[in-house]
C-alpha cells in the first residue's frame, strides 16, 4: 500500500474543530487531537505536536478559520482588525519556518477583499483549504523532480522528518521515496535519528517502514561513516526557510551533514516548495533560529539523561550556506546553483 493509495492527512479541518495527528506521541500511539480554539492551535504548533514547515502553515491557516467561525462581529473593519491580532498571535508560535507566516498572511490577505464579515469568513476558510489542497500536488511535483536525480536501487540519506505528516501528503524530502515505491523502484533510505526531538527515529523511520520503504535508522554521529561506507548516492533534506541567496535553514544537524557530503563528494539536495522560499530574507545570517526548551536535550521520554543544572544550548535549526547545496528541488523545477539570480526568477515566474 502506498501513500497515494491510503493516506489520512495529519491535519483535518472540520469547521468547528481540527483533528491533528499528535506527532509527539508517534511512533507508539496514533492519537488525533480534537483542537477547538486558536489557543489550542498555537499550543500544538509550539509544542511540535504538529510540525514540519508546510504542516505548520496549513494548521495555522485553519487556526484562523477556526477563530473566524466563532467571532460574533458585524462590522467588517473591526473583524479585519481582530483578524490581524490573531494572525500576529499565531505568528508568535514558532519563528523559523517561513511557511507559518506565508500561510497566515495569505489567509489574512484573502479576507481583505471581503464585502462583509460573512464573506470574509468564507474567504478565510476557502483560502486555508486551498493551501492544504495545493500542497499535495506541490509535494508530488517535488517528489517527481527529486526522483529524476536518482536511480532505482540508490541509497539516500536524510535527516529529521520532511515526510507526509510534515505536509499535506507525500512530504518534500521523503516524497521521492513514496513515489519510487509507486514506480516499483527500490530506494534505500538512511534516516538520521535527529536528536534531540528524534523526528528521524520516531517519525521518518515509522513513516517509511509503514509504507514498506527500505529504511535504516542511524544515530546522528554515524552519518559521516555511513556516507563513506554505504555507497550513499545523495543526501536529500527538507527546509524551513530558504533565503534569497540560497542559504537554507533546516533541522539542527543539516549543516554538518552538508559539510560531510561535500567532503565525500556526495550531492546534497534541498527539497523546497516555493512557499518556503523567503526572498525578503537576504541570507542565512538573517534567518531567526528557534531555541527550544533545555528539557528536550536533558531528558528523553521524561527520563533525565544529563546532570541537574547543566547548561544547555538547544537550537532547533541551523543554516547550510548555499555553496554546500548541490541543488534546490522545487515543484517548478530544479535549481543547480546561482541561487541569488535563479530563485527570484523562479518565484516570479510562478507567483
Ligand atoms: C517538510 S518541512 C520539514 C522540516 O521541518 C522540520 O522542523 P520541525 O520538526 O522542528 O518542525 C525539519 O526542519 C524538517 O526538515
Amino acid at each position: 500500500m502506498t501513500v497515494a493509495e491510503k493516506w489520512v492527512p495529519s491535519v483535518r479541518y472540520r469547521g468547528d474543530h481540527l483533528l491533528i495527528l499528535d506527532q509527539q506521541q508517534l511512533p507508539h500511539h496514533t492519537v488525533y487531537l480534537n483542537v477547538t480554539s486558536i489557543g489550542h492551535v498555537w499550543d500544538t504548533i509550539s509544542k511540535l505536536k504538529v510540525r514540519g514547515a508546510p504542516a505548520i502553515g496549513i494548521t495555522a491557516a485553519f487556526g484562523l478559520a477556526l477563530w473566524s467561525n466563532t467571532v460574533k462581529e458585524d462590522d467588517l473593519s473591526i473583524f479585519l482588525s481582530k483578524l490581524k491580532e490573531q494572525r500576529d498571535y499565531l505568528a508568535s508560535s514558532r519563528p523559523t519556518a517561513v511557511n507559518l507566516f506565508w500561510a497566515i498572511d495569505r489567509v489574512a490577505a484573502a479576507a481583505q477583499s471581503a464585502t462583509s464579515v460573512d464573506d470574509a469568513k468564507k474567504r478565510i476558510e476557502s483560502e486555508a483549504l486551498h493551501i492544504q489542497e495545493e500542497d499535495e500536488n506541490t509535494c508530488r511535483k517535488i517528489g517527481e523532480y527529486a526522483l529524476s536525480l536518482l536511480q532505482d536501487g540508490d541509497a539516500v540519506m536524510t535527516i529529521c522528518n520532511a515526510g507526509a505528516i510534515a505536509t499535506s501528503k507525500y512530504g518534500t524530502a521523503l516524497a521521492p521515496f513514496h513515489l519510487a515505491k509507486e514506480k516499483g523502484w527500490t530506494l534505500s533510505v538512511y534516516a538520521n535519528e535527529t536528536r534531540p526531538v528524534l523526528q528521524g527515529s520516531r517519525l521518518t523511520a515509522w513513516e517509511l517502514q509503514a509504507n514498506d520503504i527500505d529504511v535504516t535508522l542511524i544515530t546522528d554521529n554515524m552519518a559521516a561513516h555511513t556516507l563513506k561506507t554505504k555507497n550513499i548516492k545523495a543526501v536529500i533534506v527538507g527546509c524551513d526557510r530558504v533565503a534569497a541567496n540560497g542559504d537554507t535553514a533546516n533541522k539542527i544537524g543539516t549543516f554538518g551533514l552538508a559539510l560531510q557530503a561535500r567532503a565525500l563528494g556526495i550531492p546534497f539536495y534541498v527539497a523546497c516548495p516555493l512557499s518556503t522560499l523567503d526572498l525578503v530574507t537576504a541570507s542565512g545570517s538573517d534567518i531567526p533560529i528557534e531555541e527550544r526548551p533545555e528539557e528536550e536535550v536533558t531528558h528523553i521520554n521524561g527520563v533525565r539523561i544529563a546532570p541537574e543544572g547543566i547548561k544547555v544550548f538547544n537550537p532547533a535549526f541551523d543554516v547550510t550556506p548555499a555553496e554546500y547545496i548541490s541543488a534546490i528541488i522545487t515543484e517548478k523545477g530544479i535549481i543547480k546553483g546561482n541561487y541569488t539570480n535563479e530563485l527570484p526568477k523562479l518565484k516570479e515566474e510562478h507567483k
